[in-house]
């Protein structure tokens, strides 16, 4: 639209506006005590409106928005654009000294101003991701109970037995359509943390919306407060949850089950519900109980192992060896570890290969050593596939130079147990030795970037779960990849949340693993990463929700109607855009302002009188 015939349009607006304005003031001098105080809550409650974090836009409110909004001197004089807003927040991230004292400094900024929280997160990613997720999120969880100041998410503990669903309608916003849920035991690699959990589910939601550029408004992240057995926590007077050992057995799966029905009973049988750090026993329990009865996911589980395979498939691409002539070991083989495994089977055997030749190169080692047939126990049922006819054997440095492993996948929350001996005996064995350290945070990382780099002089397809820097070996730069399921559950959520499918099948992370490999090969292709770079996480997300919704649709699960023909426009038109000229939330409350012609970006508004 030309220029001029927007100013004109917008001078029309104001100026009957403004006449309207002028009148109502006219109106207001004569009216009588009663009716003035009135008026001047009215007005009080306008501000209470402007300053709640969802639209506040602080110094970006224009000087006619603020004689609209009747705001004027509320704010100091000066009219920042969004850059400029964004730069001042740069400006204070920067100067905290600390990475925990960056995360309260974003989240007092959350609290304030929402979308302009959203955009510099998603502006910034690469500087913001280590803080908002791990590692620094595990420093904010092991503190959580001493910094908190606000709620940010729902707290079900297992005193709301009998009335969750009531709980959580007490959430303020109404269209949730996503919850992330923790019982806060296995938070990271740190152990139970209990409510402290809190951290991670809010972490997982700011990915939904900065990666998957899922509206926040729908998102609501949990913990479910059943106890914990950490003392330290129970001794602490400052601790927020429940001061008691955890629940377990009957009394432990009724609260769950209770949470689930009361999930889809407040907000929709569709309402997405991904479980978070949940013990690995329990995460293979539900996993097999709820999958098919609820739109449900476990990210340890099932997003670990399509992030995981996606490593893998481009370890083949890079190597140009097919899967299936790898030998590939899992260090662990809990929840993360035993996910990849099993997805890698379903890769190998939808390319026709029987189960046992899938099987026989992949190994798995945990706390007791190589899973074998032999082995009296199972703790987990499904790891029995992987179990082999060999004696048993505890030493991991043995059985790295035994079995000579082409892929090494870490998943034990054991830091630097991939030693120097194992990284030489890959490098000496291998051209590119693929090494997967994905234990978060950073110091339960199986072995660091400068390890695997300097170790296998420089050969390594490394990746790890937290992010290390770049590493100069021999004059060339290396930088690792990061090896999260942050590349894949924030396009799962989106294209899952565009589709509404009732139940999400095992298959959807097989198609989330070749879009990211996909990804990586087209429009990321580095020779020596297993995944893009985060600062095109985004991207990698929104290719995900587009591939998961094709797929949702593909196989008749959407539950949406009429059924989108350009399905990559349908999931883009879902998304979050936090520009503050363009994007209104769908509940803005000044009617009057929204009718506005909205000005170019970053352009004044021009005043109308
Ligand atoms: N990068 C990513 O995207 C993700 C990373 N993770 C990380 O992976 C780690 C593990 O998570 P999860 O699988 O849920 O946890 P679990 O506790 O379920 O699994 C840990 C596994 O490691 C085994 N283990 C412990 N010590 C050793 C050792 N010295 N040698 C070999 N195996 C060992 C354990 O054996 P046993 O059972 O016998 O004790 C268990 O099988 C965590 O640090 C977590 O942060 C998790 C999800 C995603
Ligand atoms: C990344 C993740 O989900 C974890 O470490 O548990
Ligand atoms: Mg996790």
């Amino acid at each position: 639209m030309a220029c001029g015939a927007l100013k004109f349009g917008l001078r029309q607006n104001l100026s009957s506006l403004l006449a309207s304005k002028h009148q109502s003031s006219v109106n207001k001098s004569r009216l009588s005590p009663p009716l003035r105080s009135w008026h001047a809550s009215v007005l009080k409650t306008d501000y209470r409106k402007v300053v709640d974090p969802k639209y506040n836009k602080g110094t970006a409110f224009t000087h006619k928005e603020r004689q609209i909004l009747n705001i004027i001197g509320l704010y100091p004089s000066c009219h920042r654009t969004e850059k400029e807003q964004l730069f001042a927040v740069y400006t204070n991230f920067k100067a905290h000294k600390t990475n925990l004292g960056r995360y309260i400094y974003l989240r007092a900024l959350r609290a304030r101003q929402e979308r302009l929280y959203y955009s510099f997160i998603i502006d910034r990613i690469e500087d913001v991701m280590p803080i908002i997720y791990t590692p620094t999120v595990g420093i904010v969880c092991q503190n959580f109970s001493h910094i908190y100041h606000t709620s940010m998410g729902l707290y079900v503990s297992k005193y709301d037995k009998g009335h969750m669903t009531h709980v959580l309608n007490n959430w303020p916003e109404t269209d949730i359509r996503a919850v992330c849920v923790t019982d806060g035991e296995r938070i990271l690699g740190l152990g139970d943390l209990g409510a402290n959990g809190m951290g991670i589910s809010v972490g997982k939601l700011d990915l939904y919306t900065a990666l998957g550029r899922i509206p926040p408004q729908y998102l609501l992240p949990v913990v479910l407060d059943v106890g914990t057995n950490n003392q330290q926590l129970l001794c602490d007077p400052m601790y927020i949850g429940v001061r008691e050992e955890r629940c377990k057995g009957e009394e432990y799966d009724e609260l769950v089950n209770e949470f689930m029905q009361s999930v889809v009973k407040a907000f929709g049988v569709q309402t997405l519900i991904h479980f978070e750090d949940f013990a690995t026993p329990n995460a293979f329990r539900f996993i097999k109980k709820y999958q098919s009865e609820y739109c449900y996911i476990n990210d340890d589980i099932q997003g670990t192992a399509s992030c995981g395979l996606a490593g893998f498939l481009a370890a083949e691409h890079i190597t140009k060896k097919p899967l299936n002539e790898h030998v590939i070991m899992f260090a662990g083989a809990g929840s993360a570890a035993l996910g990849v495994g099993n997805l890698l089977v379903k890769e190998l055997l939808s390319r026709k290969i029987k189960e046992e030749d899938a099987v026989k190169n992949i190994y798995f080692i945990d706390v007791d050593g190589i899973v074998t047939k032999g082995r009296k126990k199972f703790v987990i049922p499904d790891i029995k596939r992987f179990a082999k006819d060999l004696p048993p054997e505890k030493n991991l440095e043995k059985l790295v130079e035994d079995l000579k492993p082409s892929i090494l996948l870490g998943a034990t929350g054991q830091g630097g147990i991939f030693t120097e001996k194992i990284l030489r005996s890959m490098g000496k064995n291998h051209k590119h030795p693929a090494i997967l350290a994905c234990s978060n945070p950073t110091n339960k990382a199986e072995c660091t970037a400068e390890q695997a780099y300097n170790f296998t002089e420089g050969r390594a397809l490394y990746a790890s779960g937290s992010p290390f820097p770049p590493v100069v070996i021999n004059g060339k730069r290396l930088t690792p990849s990061q090896a999260n399921n942050a590349f894949s559950f924030p396009g799962v959520a989106l294209g899952v949340l565009c589709t509404k499918p009732h139940t999400i099948t095992d298959d959807v992370f097989l198609v989330t693993a070749h879009a990211i490999a996909e990804y990586a090969r087209e429009f990321a292709p580095n020779e020596n990463a297993l995944y893009p770079p985060v600062k095109e996480a985004a991207n990698v997300a929104f290719h995900v929700g587009v591939a998961v919704a094709k797929y949702v649709i593909s196989c008749g699960a959407a539950t949406i109607y009429p059924i989108p023909k350009d399905i990559t426009k349908h999931v883009k038109d879902y998304q979050y855009y936090t520009d503050l000229g363009t994007a209104l939330p769908s509940v803005w409350p000044y009617p009057e302002l929204a009718r506005l012609p909205l000005p170019d970006r970053d352009e004044e508004m021009e005043c109308a009188d």
